[in-house]
């Protein structure tokens, strides 16, 4: 059995839990229970703050975690980061009343700057040689200036509403995040067998995540152009249509890169485009 700790309640939650789900694995998840034990894999899942995770696998507690790379590093224990999981993808940020002027990090020496992340904060602006007096708070940072507690913040940004409405500006990424599995150093012969098939699960999920499926009928004097615009995975799969002179491909095509191919598809006289998600993909 390998226990894997992940965000009780919060942003990383709800994503933390539909990847394990997509992993195929299934548990139940009454919202008042702190663990629970999958019904289809050796799996156990605790529920903790966010900020308890890092430590607990460190210590062995649990051998497994789900956490922003944010409070990891915070913590002081980034080599415990096994594998990049692409969601909560935030930045940490300094940030200054919007009236207020600011050209460059120099601006900040002497001043009073409040954040959650004081390591992190501390080792860039020690990098920028800039110092200034740090007040650690746990939360609702934004507010500090208002208040009269602080003249800048360094604090999580997404979408950047929340600076917007306390009256804050961006002004430098301080670091960027996003949520990440971590382990144990020292799992036992049997657990690092376990976290390998995880691992391998998660790749593909993420891996069919980033990909669609196409199908397209095109010319069949188009074909060199469409395979081009197709590479797939090793090739795209291609069968004559019931219409001569014409012909189905099949492929895998980026998220990424799906509008800008679909265009130059078109232009080539692709026709009766349909593309469809992947489930798994394993490569
Ligand atoms: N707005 C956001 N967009 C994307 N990711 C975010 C955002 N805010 C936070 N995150 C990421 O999600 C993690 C958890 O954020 P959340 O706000 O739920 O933490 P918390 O309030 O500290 O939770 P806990 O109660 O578990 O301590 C953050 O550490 C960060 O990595
Ligand atoms: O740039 P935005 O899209 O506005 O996101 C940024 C906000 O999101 C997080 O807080 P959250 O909403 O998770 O609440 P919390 O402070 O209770 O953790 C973070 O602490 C910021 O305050
Ligand atoms: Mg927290």
């Amino acid at each position: 059995m390998i226990r894997l700790a992940i965000q009780k309640s919060g942003r990383l939650s709800e994503d933390s839990l539909s990847l394990i789900r997509e992993c195929g694995i299934g548990f139940s998840s009454a919202s008042s229970k702190l663990k629970t034990e999958a019904t289809n894999f050796p799996l156990e899942i605790l529920f903790l703050r966010d900020d308890d995770i890092p430590g607990y696998v460190q210590d062995g507690v649990a051998d497994l975690g789900i956490v922003g790379q944010n409070v990891l590093v915070e913590a002081g224990l980034p080599e415990l980061e096994i594998e990049p999981l692409g969601f909560s993808k935030c930045r940490l940020s300094l940030a200054v009343p919007r009236g207020q002027a600011y050209a460059a990090v120099a601006d900040l020496q002497g001043k009073n700057i409040a954040t959650s992340y004081p390591r992190i904060l501390g080792e860039y602006l020690a990098g920028e040689g800039v110092r200034a007096q740090l007040h650690t708070i746990s939360g609702s940072v934004e507010i500090a200036p208002s208040i009269g507690l602080a003249d800048a913040i360094c604090d999580i940004v997404s979408s950047g509403s929340t600076l917007l409405s306390n009256g804050l500006r961006e002004v430098e990424t301080v670091f960027r995040s996003e949520a990440v599995l971590i382990a144990n150093r020292q799992l036992a012969p049997d657990k690092q067998q376990l976290l390998e098939q995880l691992r391998f699960r998660m790749q593909a999920v993420r891996r069919a995540r980033r990909n669609k499926y196409i199908l397209l009928n095109a010319p069949a004097a188009a074909l060199d152009a469409v395979k081009a615009l197709l590479p797939g995975i090793k090739a795209p799969t291609v069968t004559p249509l019931a219409e001569e002179g014409w012909v189905s491909v099949q492929s895998v095509v980026n998220e990424d890169d799906f509008w800008h191919i679909t265009d130059q598809l078109k232009a080539v006289g692709a026709e009766g485009i349909l593309v469809l998600p992947i489930e798994k993909m394993i490569s």
